[in-house]
């Protein structure tokens, strides 16, 4: 067989003992491992074989505890061999040095002592990313490194390490510069909003506007004038000439958040304005030319998208050349430890504070809860968190969350899932109507969600 197909993994300890466990609980799930208890070994494994990951651990002087040497040669094996994907093995309770070396390019890290299924899945899923990245990419010619690219300055970085957003960042790469529209799924507060910009902002088209319209939150009668806009004396109180999104997005990019709220005969108006690239405003004898690129969101899952009747499929096939979907926070909890870090320095630096620390306790409790508003909850709630707290370290109370709420188990996840979720969400929904005495503006805020997102679970729960 090729040697290419097998996959491979390189273990570096001191501890001849953790070696041999490890090589065991590997055995059936990898074709070549190979194990190093010297580091400085390392250059020469590597001068040999190409492997797809390595679990490196942090410390191996005895006395040594500072990380330092791990975090040593991960920045090595990244300049040695950048494709592999490296896990690294931490103590109990070094939080702030696995974030660190999450930060310097690590793949993943795994707890001492381990959860013996925890660390074969944390390493089959390391290769199914080395792999699922290297076939996307092998037909790209000078491609920068999606580690570089997540160091980039840019108005707001796009945080995680997991393979689902590891994926997106190659999607977004490959499809950015081409002028594809792209269709983003996701539910509230997974980043739609903040991919749409990096988009935009990776395309020929960043010069030009990037014009984001909430369909969710305009007025069932302002949508064709809000789009299309309007002449002087077309309706009664048009008083005035209105240029509308669409022409204001001429030559950047026009993103569509809700794209599910717009109405029927819009969408045929829209479909057209796709097709024919001009548009008409309301009360205009002539059409005018225009060069967008449309990205649209929805937090409709997939199918309910294809099997809507309310949605007219032409034109979903014009928006999803390119479909990106963004999987919730609770189904890639591994993210949340460089989120909390991000979110941590961020409101530090706004609220003018000594950033908190954060043990991995704590972490591994924010890790298990289930995160109904995403990435806008988690980052409210770190700011919540630095505001409220005059400690030097953050406690999970701090985060204020609802009690009693664990992440599902996995295997039992698909049975108990929807329903604890349910009653979660509706119950915080609840209380934020509760506290802000029906205020949909502060209790939409608490929950970190839009008004628009708001008013769909008002109705659902039927609030
Ligand atoms: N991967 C990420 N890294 C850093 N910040 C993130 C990430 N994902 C989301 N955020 C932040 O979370 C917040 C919510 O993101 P965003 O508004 O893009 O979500 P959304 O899916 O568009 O939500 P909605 O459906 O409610 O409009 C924003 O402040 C955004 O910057």
């Amino acid at each position: 067989m090729n040697k290419d197909n097998l996959s491979s993994i390189l273990i570096v300890d001191d501890d001849k003992e953790i070696l041999t466990s490890v090589k065991l609980l590997l055995n059936s799930s990898f074709d070549i491992i190979q194990l190093c208890d010297e580091p400085k070994q390392i250059p020469i494994f590597l001068d040999n074989t190409t492997y797809d990951v390595i679990l490196l651990d942090m410390n191996f002087s005895p006395d040594s505890c500072t990380g330092a040497e791990g975090l040593y040669w991960l920045s090595e094996i990244n300049q040695l061999a950048p494709e592999t994907r490296v896990i690294m093995m931490t103590a109990y309770g070094e939080v702030d040095l696995a974030i660190q070396a999450l930060k310097s390019g690590a793949s993943d890290f795994i707890v001492k002592p381990w959860d013996k299924n925890k660390l074969l899945a944390t390493a089959i899923e390391a290769y199914k990313l080395k792999k699922s990245i290297k076939k996307r990419t092998t037909n790209v010619t000078k491609r920068k490194s999606i580690k570089s690219r997540l160091r980039q300055p840019s108005e707001q970085l796009i945080i995680g390490q997991s393979s689902a957003i590891q994926e997106v960042l190659e999607i977004i790469y490959l499809s950015a510069p081409t002028d594809a529209n792209i269709l983003i799924l996701g539910e509230n507060g997974t980043g739609k909003g903040l991919i749409a910009r990096e988009i935009h902002q990776q395309s020929s088209r960043s010069k030009s506007s990037f014009i984001s319209i909430d369909l969710g939150t305009i007025a069932e009668g302002l949508f064709e004038s809000e789009l299309f806009g309007h002449k002087k004396g077309a309706f009664t109180g048009a008083t005035q000439n209105r240029v509308g999104h669409i022409v204001e997005a001429n030559k950047g990019t026009l993103f569509l958040d809700e794209v599910a709220n717009l109405p029927t005969q819009l969408q045929t108006k829209l479909l057209s304005v796709l097709s024919q690239r001009e548009v008409k405003a309301i009360g205009a004898n002539q059409s005018k030319s225009v060069d967008i690129r449309v990205i649209a969101a929805t937090n409709l899952p997939r199918s309910e998208l294809l099997d809507n009747t309310q949605f007219r499929q032409d034109l979903l096939y014009r928006l999803n050349t390119v479909e990106i979907t963004l999987p919730a926070l609770r189904e890639r909890s591994e993210d949340i430890p460089l989120l909390v870090d991000y979110f941590l320095d961020m409101y530090s630096l706004k609220y003018n504070r000594s950033k908190p620390h954060i043990s991995m306790k704590t972490i591994t409790a924010l890790q298990r809860y289930p995160w109904p508003g995403n990435v806008r909850e988690l980052q409210n709630s770190v700011e919540r968190a630095v505001i409220l707290s005059n400690e030097s370290e953050l406690y999970i109370r701090d985060f204020q969350l609802v009690a009693n709420q664990p992440k599902a188990d996995k295997q039992t996840k698909s049975q108990t899932q929807p329903l604890e979720l349910g009653n979660l969400e509706k119950q915080r929904v609840e209380n934020a109507l509760q506290k802000y005495a029906g205020n949909i503006s502060h209790a939409a805020k608490e929950l970190g969600i839009s008004r628009a997102a708001l008013y769909r679970r008002i109705e659902k729960y039927e609030l």
